[in-house]
């Protein structure tokens, strides 16, 4: 009888140990030296406990390591894509002996595994560059190898009924007695092309479907995942439930060349699959990676053999288009003469999605183009920071104190005024003026912008923020959370000198305060700001109107 696909390696590997055995591992680990891994790493961590990365049993070795970059394979000859090594700072590496034991917690301190610390030894960064991409000029990078105990597999919170391990989703297939299972380990939204092409392909091979999201990445850093998830799980209703599964695995995106796809396959195999689709997601341009591009990429000859001795099969993903005359989709390759194609591309849907514009029926399925619409909502329904900047007396205050009132009048979501000196009050009250505490003024502003305007609700600052720098990683910060707008409130010195409403300048001027902007300490001009604003000759409601229209005519506002 045929039987479901075996691990790679033959056996499922599984670190967990024991209570009793765990409870020594943490109570020794008392007088251990500790590292404190970040996602990516608890990701690896993970995929070693639960036997994702079968058959290996901990971290690599020198020798593997080398192998691993030099030719896709172990020491001992078996392909393998990915150096799964564990970093190490240069002053744990001086510090550590092999045959001395390394705890390994998540950021909170948990204790979640322990290495038998087998060899220490420097990355070659140069292969890796040659070899993963990384850059050339990167920093020196110690790693430590060694046989890994699993206490836990890293805490997550979040969607746990779906986070299955191998052991659990190859107990499901043979419980419910499939034998071919084909992996997608969906990454972007399941759109129709990809529905119906995932089907297309369990007929073809008369296999089941694992639909299986890398949902890998820290959930609380992606505004998106938890729509995506929630689409999956909206979506999988539409597949047949007798011969589909939905799970999500602890692998995270990396950049779909060769490597990526071979590490792919072994980690499906180990999940039970005999088959894996790729290629089929989105890019970060919006532009859908075909699988069949993949497959025929010159690179791809460097694995091709790799592959075949994983097992797995490559199903990848076609140019798939839509034929409004069959009302289905099908590859572009077997389009009938003359039939009329319909494609969208990514980049075209976010552009629809921030218009708030008809997207059609044939290019999505109404519940997942409903979590779309809750993740990228229209302009007028997202978060945007409008950030004012210029001289002491320009005008910055008065202008934002206006507009925050106007806005609150005008719009529904809610606005909050960070105004300089509120923030000195509350935020930064241990800061003076020096360049260095300036920068961590307007950072500290910019960060909680970021925050407000991630959560969609309107932030208006107020600060000087003198420096372009500064100001430059504050947008950087904000802009792909929402709308950022940079106001260069321009009235010239002379005319905040002669306002002087709080004295400071005559005081500057007499030496009083020392570095006060304009007088003492430089004030850098914005290049590119989204409005500039000379007060001179504009009254405080006029250059409100003129910020109103800007917001509206980008979107922000309706
Ligand atoms: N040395 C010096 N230089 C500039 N400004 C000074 C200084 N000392 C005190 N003040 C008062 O502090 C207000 C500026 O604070 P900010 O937080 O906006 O400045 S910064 O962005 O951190 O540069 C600024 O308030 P505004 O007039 O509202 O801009 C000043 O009143
Ligand atoms: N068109 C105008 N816009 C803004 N402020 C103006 C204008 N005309 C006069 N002012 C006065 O200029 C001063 C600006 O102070 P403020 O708003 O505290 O500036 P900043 O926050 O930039 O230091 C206020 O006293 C305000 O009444």
């Amino acid at each position: 009888m045929e039987q479901l696909i075996t691990p790679y390696g033959g056996e499922l590997v599984n670190l967990l140990v024991g209570s009793t055995r765990a409870t020594e591992l943490r109570r020794d680990a008392f007088h251990l030296p500790s590292l404190d891994l970040n996602w990516r790493q608890q990701c690896d961590l993970e995929l070693l406990l639960n036997g994702g990365y079968a058959p290996l049993t901990g971290y690599l070795g020198q020798a593997d390591y080398l192998s691993v970059l030099h030719s896709m394979r172990l020491a001992d000859g078996r392909a393998w894509a990915l150096p799964v090594v564990l970093q190490i700072s240069a002053a744990l590496a001086h510090s550590l002996k092999p045959g001395e034991r390394l705890a390994l917690r998540d950021a909170e301190g948990f204790m979640l595994a322990a290495v038998a610390v087998n060899e220490i030894w420097q990355a070659d960064t140069a292969l890796e560059a040659a070899q993963l991409g990384l850059a050339a000029d990167a920093p020196a990078k110690w790693y430590v190898g060694g046989a890994v105990e699993g206490l836990s597999l890293p805490l997550r919170h979040d969607f746990m009924a779906l986070r299955l391990t191998p052991a659990e989703l190859r107990a499901g297939f043979m419980r419910r007695g499939w034998r071919n299972v084909i992996a997608y380990p969906a990454r972007t939204q399941l759109q129709r092309a990809q529905y119906e092409f995932i089907l297309r392909a369990a007929v073809q091979n008369e296999a089941n479907l694992l639909i299986h999201p890398m949902a890998g990445g820290d959930p609380v850093e992606s505004a998106d995942y938890f729509a995506l998830v929630r689409s999956y799980q909206a979506v999988i209703g539409r597949f047949p439930s007798a011969t589909s599964q939905l799970g999500l695995s602890p692998v995270y995106a990396r950049d779909g060349g060769v490597r990526d796809t071979l590490a792919r396959a072994i980690i499906q195999r180990n999940y039970g699959c005999s088959h894996l689709i790729v290629g089929g997601e989105h890019d970060a341009h919006g532009q859908r990676r075909r699988g069949t591009d993949i497959v025929q990429h010159a690179d791809y000859q460097r694995v091709a053999d790799h592959i075949a001795e994983i097992g797995v099969g490559l199903i990848p993903f076609p140019r798939m288009v839509y034929v409004e005359e069959r009302a289905q989709f099908m590859p572009l390759e077997e389009l009938p003469k003359g039939a009329r194609a319909l494609t969208l591309s990514g980049a075209e849907i976010q552009r629809r999605l921030q218009a708030g514009v008809n997207i059609p029926d044939w290019y999505t399925f109404p519940e997942v183009l409903a979590e779309m619409r809750r993740s990228y909502p229209p302009r007028d329904r997202q978060g945007f920071t409008v950030f004012f900047t210029g001289l002491s007396g320009a005008g910055k205050s008065t202008i934002a104190r206006a507009l925050s009132t106007r806005l609150m009048e005008l719009d529904g979501r809610s606005v909050t005024l960070l105004d300089g000196d509120i923030v000195r009050r509350h935020l930064s009250s241990e800061l003076g003026f020096s360049r260095e505490h300036r920068n961590i003024n307007v950072r500290r502003i910019g960060y909680v912008a970021s925050e407000i305007t991630k959560n969609r609700g309107i932030a208006i600052c107020a600060p000087i923020a003198p420096y372009r720098n500064t100001r430059r990683d504050v947008r950087a910060m904000i802009e792909p959370l929402g709308g950022f707008f940079e106001v260069f409130v321009a009235t010239p010195i002379e005319t905040c000198e002669a306002r002087d409403r709080k004295g400071l300048y005559a005081k500057a001027r007499a030496g009083l305060i020392k570095e006060f902007t304009g007088v003492s300490d430089p004030y850098e001009v914005p290049e590119r700001p989204e409005l500039s604003i000379d007060t001179t000759d504009l009254t405080v409601d006029e250059a409100v109107q003129r910020i109103l229209l800007k917001l509206e005519h980008e979107g922000y506002l309706r």
